[in-house]
């Protein structure tokens, strides 16, 4: 175990250069243990049961590492979130990606905007770039059916579509009657379960996070469970946190897809010095031959400077620790008593 005084708990706060997921600034904490640094950053609102998964992740990259990576350039998809067409345009071409991965169906009525998305961001990928759709569950199985068929049509091919709808029956349903490869995300990593999902007839990939699911071990268990071709897909980590994501996908024995993975590109700033950073790099993302440390510059720059939120991460961390398998397996030092 490690004595307090070699560990740190360092809350940041990291404004976003474009809306993602309701969120314009990202917030969470970096953590020092024995063997290096991780992240600890569920989204608000989870309960403290899933932030307890998001630390055992974090506790695995500080405690006893990953295992050996098997490739070491993962291809990353460049994320579109539901922003303008003019912007999606800057977006794709500023990533140096052939993928795009585009964010659809954020309201209700978005349809026609989505269309328009998609269509500028195949103008800017040009024809050999691959196009998937991420409808994080928002559609119903008719909705769906309607709006991939157009969003095909403004595509002009969909590589897949991520969670069009919430049920596994629902996916199944839309997988029959539309002609595109459907992704499950959420009805893996929020399963009781995750390894025991029937997506035989509801998925053709795999979206595999191991920020959610508790560490690069299980997730690895969690994708040779599903039988599927598996897409690694970030969490909106730093890059300290990203790194375990980086580090699944050179374990993974396959790797047929671009992975997820091009989202440290929203923030404004990292933890990392520049040239660590895990930016994709004409399109791709190197992974790192040594475990990532802050830098001392850009995390003096990021530190989270209200108290009243420090105070929060402070006291949602000591709650996650107390809701680990093994509490002890956290270094003493997270806690404060
Ligand atoms: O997969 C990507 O290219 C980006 C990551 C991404 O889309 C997500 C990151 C964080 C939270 C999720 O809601 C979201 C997703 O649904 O996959
Ligand atoms: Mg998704």
């Amino acid at each position: 175990m490690t004595a307090e005084t070699d560990v740190q708990v360092v809350p940041y706060a990291i404004g976003m250069t474009d809306r993602f997921r309701g969120i314009t600034v990202r917030e969470g904490v970096l953590l020092s243990g024995p063997v290096g640094w991780g992240e600890f950053c569920p989204f608000p609102e989870y309960d403290d049961t899933v932030a307890a998964r998001w630390l055992a992740t974090a506790v695995e990259a500080c405690t006893v590492g990953w295992p050996a990576p098997l490739r070491q350039d993962i291809p990353v998809n460049c994320i579109v979130p539901a922003v303008s067409p003019e912007r999606a345009v800057e977006l794709v071409l500023a990533s140096g990606c052939a993928t795009a991965k585009v964010k659809v169906a954020e309201r209700p009525d978005s349809l026609a905007e989505d269309v328009a998305r998609i269509e500028a961001v195949r103008s800017a990928l040009g024809p050999g770039g691959a196009i998937r759709v991420d409808a994080n569950t928002r559609w119903d199985a008719d909705q769906a059916v309607r709006a991939l068929r157009q969003l095909v049509r403004a595509a002009g091919e969909l590589e897949y579509a991520e969670q069009p709808c919430r049920t596994v029956e629902e996916l199944a349903e839309v997988r029959r009657r539309v002609d595109v490869r459907i992704a499950a995300d959420e009805s893996i990593r929020q399963a009781a379960d995750p390894t025991r999902v029937p997506l035989g007839e509801a998925a053709d990939v795999a979206v595999i996070k191991c920020t959610p699911l508790g560490g690069v071990r299980r997730a690895l268990e969690v994708a040779e469970s599903t039988g599927l071709p598996c897409v690694v897909s970030s969490a909106l980590e730093t890059s300290v946190g990203l790194a375990a994501q980086v580090a699944l996908a050179a374990a993974l024995p396959e790797l047929p897809f671009a992975c997820g993975l091009g989202t440290v590109s929203l923030f404004r700033e990292d933890v990392v010095a520049p040239g660590e950073s895990l930016r994709p790099q004409k399109g791709f993302i190197r992974v790192p031959g040594a475990a990532l440390v802050p830098d001392a510059a850009a995390l003096a720059s990021v530190q989270m400077s209200d108290p009243v939120r420090r105070a929060w991460w402070r006291a949602r961390l000591e709650r996650a620790v107390d809701g680990l398998p093994q509490p002890s397996a956290a270094p003493i030092g997270w806690r404060r008593t």
